[in-house]
């Protein structure tokens, strides 16, 4: 099955109800959220207010993707905020096993991210307490960036991991994603994908996702 979780990052955020609604409208499964500090990454983006306003519109599910230094710091926020799935970056915490035990107390999926240049075997043991993993298939910070090819061999290794842990968690990617290379990162083990400039830079949204979603 593939599930489609648009980047609101790549939206008008003059427009964002109706960017929100027309993807919802058009087959979105999930809203991808793109919190970003300006020092784990290189651009400020989308703080917990920006979750409290999408969590008062919308009852899907919102994907809140941490890229800030020390995130633990602000999981209770975006958990409060509204947020069902809070991820944050291996590079980014020391404590990443504490950080995962604080965003399921809250119940709220936790999920790590690896960024390209992260081996999947930093999940070895994480992988038994994470309801999904998030390999980036760019480098965090911006959308409308290319596609890494050398990801699928890390999507491949987390998905090795994840069948020998016995759990049926998701396998997300992020950044690049597209008509072209959604199905090679599928074939790869990955079961939901972001979608940014794929999607808001169309006119067509359906279109867009429909494509994405190869139907
Ligand atoms: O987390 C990020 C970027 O850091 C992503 O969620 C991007 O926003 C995806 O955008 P596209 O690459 O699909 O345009
Ligand atoms: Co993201």
């Amino acid at each position: 099955m593939v599930r489609i979780a648009p980047s609101l990052l790549a939206a008008d955020f003059l427009n964002l109800a109706s960017e929100v609604d027309s993807v919802e409208k058009a087959g979105a499964d999930i809203l991808h959220i793109d919190v970003m500090d300006g020092l784990f990454v290189p651009n400020i983006a989308m703080g917990s207010n920006v979750v409290s306003a999408l969590r008062e519109h919308t009852s899907s599910e919102l994907d809140v993707h941490l890229m800030i230094e020390n995130p633990e710091r602000y999981v209770a926020d975006f958990c409060k905020a509204g947020a069902d799935m809070l991820s944050v970056h291996v590079e980014a915490t020391t404590h990443l096993h504490r950080t995962i035990q604080l965003i399921k107390s809250h119940q709220v999926k936790a999920g790590v991210v690896l960024n390209p240049a992260t081996p999947a075997s930093m999940l070895n043991y994480v992988i038994d307490d994470v309801d999904f993993v998030l390999v980036m298939t760019v480098n965090p910070g911006f959308g409308g960036q290319s596609f890494i090819l050398k990801m699928l061999d890390k999507i491949k290794a987390v998905r090795r991991l994840i069948e020998a842990s016995g759990r049926e968690i998701d396998i997300e990617v992020d950044g690049g994603i597209n008509a072209k290379t959604l199905p090679l990162c599928r074939e790869a083990g990955a079961t939901l994908f972001v979608a940014g400039s794929a999607i808001f830079n169309e006119q067509d949204r359906e279109l867009a996702i429909n494509r994405l979603k190869g139907i």
